[in-house]
């Protein structure tokens, strides 16, 4: 079949559908050796409207609507249901799969998927049919890219951000494809937190960053004064020292201080496990992103760009490409600066 395929991921309401449909239409103006004969399909059973030209749509076999009102399921066991039947009836998608290339271009399809993580980790569904489209369809190997999109708002949040790569890191891992992690919605934040999140080296500087918000703008005052009082406590006793605080020795102020400090203990124990967390994620460095603001034609080309180079698609094209340019010096046999073609020595 040739081609590549773009599989396009990521949490409920981030972005998928939209990416698609941006996509689509900025290859419609590609010209030359990036001109590309797109085709979108959608696999979400429960899509409701799309915006896209669809070329294959899973609900022409099967659709969480129907499953619900015939087997009387709920949302998420109808789901499961639908992708499970299509995975017993794969063939009707590989036969909607068959190449259709226009002329001289390549095959490019873009695949919505559902968004629910227990698609990808809890049950192999999306595993196998990913599987089976690339190793018995004929796609060339190494053709797939998984496209994880991550809501950009969500950046405003270190917990939602760190759950969103976490989420990305999950899928990547189910999938086992090349992935590009793309922050979506990007006409929603003002360029300078986008470049702040861009600018991250590391979830546990994104962490640390949160941690200096907290303790610089966030924290009340009376919490503020209570830790200093923790402080006097010794934790190693497990007992209140009265005279470092002479305004408060009654019990109930010891009480008090000891529920505090448990809660605290707790506090600091989360703050550890998300440490960890980060640095797993930093050592499979999945704080990487590709924004797209679907205003900008540069910034859809740059993601376009990003997921064609994971996948090395277009290479062999561009080689043919820049042989064809003629305005390109040294490559026109008819120019006097004609290099020949190859490497310099
Ligand atoms: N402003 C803005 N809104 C966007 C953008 N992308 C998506 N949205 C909005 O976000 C909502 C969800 O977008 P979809 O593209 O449907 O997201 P999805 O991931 O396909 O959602 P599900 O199909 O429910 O999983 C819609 O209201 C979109 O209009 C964007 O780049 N900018």
């Amino acid at each position: 079949m040739g081609g590549a395929v773009q599989v396009v991921i990521g949490p409920a309401g981030s972005g998928k559908s939209t990416y698609c449909q941006i996509m689509q239409e900025h290859c419609a103006t590609l010209s030359g050796s990036r001109r590309r004969n797109v085709l979108v399909v959608n696999l979400d059973p429960a899509a409701e409207a799309m915006h896209y030209d669809c070329a294959v749509d899973v609900r022409d076999l099967i659709s969480v609507e129907d499953v619900m009102e015939e087997l009387g399921l709920g949302p998420n066991g109808a789901l499961i249901y639908c992708m499970e039947y299509l995975l017993q009836n794969l063939e009707w998608l590989q036969e909607r799969m068959e190449p259709a290339g226009e002329g001289d271009m390549q095959d490019y399809w873009i695949v919505d998927c559902p968004g629910q993580i227990e698609l990808y980790t809890h049950v192999p569904i999306m595993r196998t049919i990913l599987d089976r489209m690339q190793h018995q369809w004929g796609f060339t190997p190494g053709c797939m890219v998984s496209v994880c999109c991550i809501d950009s708002t969500f950046c405003c949040d270190a917990q939602k951000m760190i759950s969103g790569q976490l989420l990305a890191l999950s899928t990547m891992i189910a999938l086992e494809l090349p992935h590009i992690n793309v922050l979506t919605k990007g006409d929603l934040l003002p360029e300078r937190d986008i470049d702040a999140v861009l600018n991250l080296q590391s979830a546990s500087q994104l962490w640390d960053l949160e941690q200096d918000r907290t303790s610089l703008f966030a924290m009340p005052r009376e919490m503020a004064s209570i830790m200093t009082e923790l402080e006097d406590y010794d934790s190693n006793n497990q007992n209140f020292n009265p005279s470092n605080n002479p305004q408060k020795t009654d019990e109930t102020t010891q009480e008090q201080l000891k529920k505090q400090q448990k809660l605290e203990q707790r506090r600091r124990q989360r703050h550890r496990l998300t440490e960890n967390i980060c640095g797993l994620l930093d050592d499979y460095t999945m704080v990487s992103f590709v924004p797209l603001n679907v205003n900008d034609e540069e910034s859809i080309d740059h993601v376009l760009i990003t997921v064609d180079h994971a996948v090395q698609y277009g290479e062999d094209n561009e080689v043919r490409g820049v042989e064809a340019d003629d305005d390109m010096p040294g490559v026109n046999p008819n120019d006097d600066d004609y290099d020949g073609g190859g490497d310099d020595e």
